[in-house]
């Protein structure tokens, strides 16, 4: 059956995808009023493929994604979305790049709230790069992502093609290329730390499993829920086919936040602060890195005289941020997460300036650091903008540095004993150190 014979049975027919071009000279209407386009995604979607199209001519035809118990746990394309379409048939999208597939978790969230948005209008991945949202949420959720997906569907956004919304992490995860991996359940009061590792550790246990099983074997994960440097090591541990390099713990959030008060101090503007490594957690045992930076290419230590408060009051405030502004906001940061999430990945995918670098928590086996093995830690990194990194090697280090990077570094050895049994490495055994604690908790 061909578009053309759809003039023929106008009210009700079945339409098979039959070619990769929508040809219509005897039609009435013109193919974008009929909103029937093909879908060039590798995989078939079940609805472009057969659908019934229960319209007259004169309307355009909705496949409404009506959700029902198994559609939740399938991953359904959602509303508009369900619909297929030819990049290549449209002059202006014929030259796009092929779709890539991106997965958010926690995607009824907050920082989803800003993040979604951000992605489908192509800031991340430019103005020719298409791009598909897979969407997980939970039972719990599953209403929010219906409405998060409908003020996507209203946002017209021309590079986003594809939205699908599910709570099955093996269904949403199939074959994407970026996992964004957000949703975590939050600290409650007079919840333990020991807790919080394990509740959150088996979500993303899980989701490594699923990543493992469904991914693209080159998917590049960037895990924001947290503690979000251990539930990296555990989503890695649990995806022993993806590689271990291709992991991240946000940590960005944290970089930008050091340059800021950088430059505060320094009295410049905040694009005039480079190379800020932040090492180690991303807890109240992070270190921001003054002895590496730079502001206006020199040493910032030669720009801020006052090294008291570099080691002290600076350090300090980039460690305690999130709680700051929890108190103030009366909800941990979310739109500036989703900032640096969007920084975080635009770093991978273009290539970093000459002479600067980027932090992210990556696994450390290989570190030329001397940071312990096995763990996720922030370092420094650059990229040739293929979605890989190098760690930096031409840092320095003194002593001070390297006390609070192995602060950091004993924190985290001890969150990995104690979700032992989520990385398949045996009993957990819990010393977490007293003062273990969130940006957001302090
Ligand atoms: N690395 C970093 O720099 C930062 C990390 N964060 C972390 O990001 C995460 C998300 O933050 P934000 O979007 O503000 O949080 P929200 O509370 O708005 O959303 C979190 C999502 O987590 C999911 N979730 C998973 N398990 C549970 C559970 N047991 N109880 C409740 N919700 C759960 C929920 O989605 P669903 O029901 O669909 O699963 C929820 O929508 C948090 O862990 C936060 O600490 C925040 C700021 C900075
Ligand atoms: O502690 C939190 O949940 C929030 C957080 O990570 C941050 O603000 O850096």
């Amino acid at each position: 059956m061909s578009v053309a014979d759809l003039t023929t049975s106008p009210v009700t027919s079945t339409y098979t995808k039959t070619s990769s071009r929508l040809h219509s000279p005897q039609l009435s209407l013109s193919p974008t009023r009929l909103s029937v386009h093909f879908s060039r995604s590798p995989r078939p979607n079940p609805r472009a493929q057969n659908f019934k199209i229960t319209c007259s001519v004169n309307q355009v035809p909705s496949p409404v994604a009506v959700q029902t118990e198994e559609a939740k746990n399938k991953s359904e394309c959602f509303g508009v979305f369900c619909q297929t379409y030819d990049l290549k048939a449209e002059e202006e999208t014929k030259t796009w790049k092929k779709l890539i597939n991106v997965a958010v978790s926690g995607a009824a969230g907050m920082i989803s709230n800003h993040l979604l948005f951000k992605l489908a209008s192509g800031e991340v991945f430019g103005p020719d790069q298409p791009i598909a949202l897979k969407l997980l949420g939970s039972e719990r959720s599953f209403q929010a992502l219906e409405g998060v997906a409908m003020e996507l569907e209203d946002s017209l956004y021309p590079l986003l093609r594809e939205v699908s919304i599910g709570i099955n992490p093996y269904e949403v995860f199939e074959d994407v290329e970026w996992a964004l991996l957000i949703g975590a359940k939050p600290r409650g009061p007079g919840m333990e730390r020991a807790g919080l590792l394990d509740i959150n550790g088996q979500i993303f246990a899980e989701q490594g499993k699923a990543l493992n099983a469904v991914a693209s074997r080159n998917v590049k994960v960037i895990v924001v829920g947290n503690p979000c440097n251990t539930n990296a090591l555990i989503c890695l541990k649990n995806a022993p086919n993806i590689p271990a390099k291709n992991f991240h713990a946000l940590t960005r959030l944290d970089e930008n936040r050091a340059k800021c008060q950088l430059a505060l101090k320094a009295g410049v503007f905040y694009d005039k602060v480079s190379n800020m490594t932040i090492w180690g957690n991303h807890s109240t045992t992070q270190v921001p890195d003054f002895l590496n930076a730079r502001i206006n290419g020199l040493p910032v230590k030669e720009v801020i005289k006052d090294h008291k408060w570099l080691e002290e009051e600076f350090t300090e405030k980039v460690q305690k941020r999130g709680g700051v502004l929890i108190q103030k906001w009366g909800r941990s940061s979310a739109a500036s997460t989703a900032v640096s999430i969007a920084d975080a990945m635009k770093s991978l995918v273009t290539p970093t300036p000459e002479g600067d670098w980027f932090s992210s928590g990556v696994y450390t086996n290989g570190n030329p650091y001397g940071i312990a093995q096995d763990i996720v830690f922030s370092m420094p990194c650059r990229s040739k903008g293929d979605g890989d990194y190098e760690l930096v090697k031409d840092v320095t280090f003194d002593e001070y540095l390297l006390k609070r990077i192995a602060k950091s570094e004993a924190e985290l050895l001890a969150e990995k004993r104690c979700v032992a049994h989520l990385t398949g490495e045996g009993v957990a055994f819990c010393d977490l150190p007293e003062d273990t604690m969130l940006p957001g908790e302090m």
